[in-house]
């Protein structure tokens, strides 16, 4: 099948696109190669992709509306996969205008786009900020999710409502899925996981957030990459409509769905803290800090939907999944800091 993806050269759309090469599936991959973090990291990635022949990679803004048209184009893609996004919870405080640019200008080219071209499936990456600090866990997609705390969440809640309206207009077969704190080998050097395990190895402090009473529903890439690979074949429609109502978010209006991406298993912030220690052998010097603003204090995903669309939820376990990021880290710094 041909793919196009979107931010295969992030952490998230490099994993998939890797996975889906393996498979013999055609890959596109846009990414604007943005210096939010290291860029050094993102060549990586797409080095390692660019060793599949079948990977076309194109370096262009989402914000290029030409360019994005010309690579889907000559892509013909089955499916849109669009991953490419500007992440990060605390950074929005910083440089809302990033989020405004490439998750609602960018994302809405995306579905400009998909309206003019036949595609299966259009799948959009969202985020479990969106439920802000809703009093009720498991985090449902069926809850209200309209409070949230930082522009990042609203951009990301404005995207799934654009497209909505996309899929309704346009019959764009579409699922959002929301994610839940991803990590894992080739993560993101501004989430926690990465941050901790590089102080721990240079002998520096980390800090801990919100004095460490928080938690959340970490989930590991590969079993991500799993969930998104088996939901690609779910196209939203009447068709497959759940005859479970309670769980079920295929719109009444369009053939659009929310799905959470997630295990429900959270695990407290000094309970991941210490599986770092653990997998590196030795104690971290801890800086406790207040809660950063803008961050939620828990997520927890309800997976009942994800499991009853594709009889699979996130299962690895943090000692399994930590390990196997610091691994990945030690083996490739020195390179990164070069
Ligand atoms: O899936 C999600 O909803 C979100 O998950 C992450 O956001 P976050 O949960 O803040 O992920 P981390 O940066 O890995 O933080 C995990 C926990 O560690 C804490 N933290 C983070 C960094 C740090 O230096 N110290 C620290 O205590 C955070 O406050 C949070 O409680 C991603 O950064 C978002 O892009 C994504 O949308």
């Amino acid at each position: 099948m041909r793919y196009f993806i979107t931010g295969t050269a992030g952490f998230i759309g490099f994993h998939l696109a890797r996975r889906l090469l393996q498979e013999g599936h055609d890959v596109t991959g846009f990414d604007g190669l943005t210096p939010y973090y290291n860029v050094k990291l993102k060549e990586m990635r797409h080095a390692a992709l660019s060793q599949f022949p079948a990977f076309k990679p194109v370096i262009a803004m989402l914000e290029d509306r030409p360019a994005l048209e010309a690579a889907v184009l000559a892509a013909k893609p089955d499916i849109l996969i669009h991953l490419a996004a500007q992440a990060g919870v605390r950074y929005s405080l910083e440089n809302p205008e990033a989020y405004l640019r490439s998750n609602v200008e960018g994302s809405w080219n995306i579905m400009e786009i998909a309206r003019r071209v036949e595609i299966r499936h259009l799948m959009l990456a969202s985020t479990s900020s969106i439920y802000g600090a809703n009093a009720t866990v498991p985090f449902r997609e069926t809850d209200r999710a309209d409070e949230p705390l930082t522009i990042y969440a609203a951009t990301k809640k404005s995207m799934e409502l654009m497209a909505h309206s996309y899929a309704h207009l346009h019959k764009i077969p579409t699922t959002a899925f929301r994610f839940f704190t991803v990590y894992g080998p080739w993560g993101r050097p501004d989430m926690a996981l990465f941050k901790f395990t590089k102080n721990m190895l240079e002998g520096q402090p980390i800090e801990i957030y919100g004095e460490g009473n928080m938690s959340r529903d970490f989930t590991y890439i590969d079993d991500l990459i799993e969930a998104i690979v088996r939901l690609s074949a779910v196209v939203p429609s009447e068709e497959n409509r759940l005859e479970n109502t309670a769980v079920e978010t295929l719109s009444h209006q369009a053939p659009f769905r929310v799905v959470n991406i997630g295990g429900g298993q959270p695990v407290s912030l000094m309970d991941f803290v210490e599986t770092v220690e653990k997998a590196l052998g030795h104690p971290a010097i801890r800086k406790m800090l207040a809660m950063q603003k803008g961050d939620v204090p828990r997520t927890f995903a309800a997976p009942d939907l994800l499991v009853a669309l594709t009889g699979y939820k996130p299962d690895t376990t943090l000692d399994v999944g930590v390990k196997a990021f610091v691994d990945w880290y030690l083996d490739v710094r020195s390179e990164l800091n070069a």
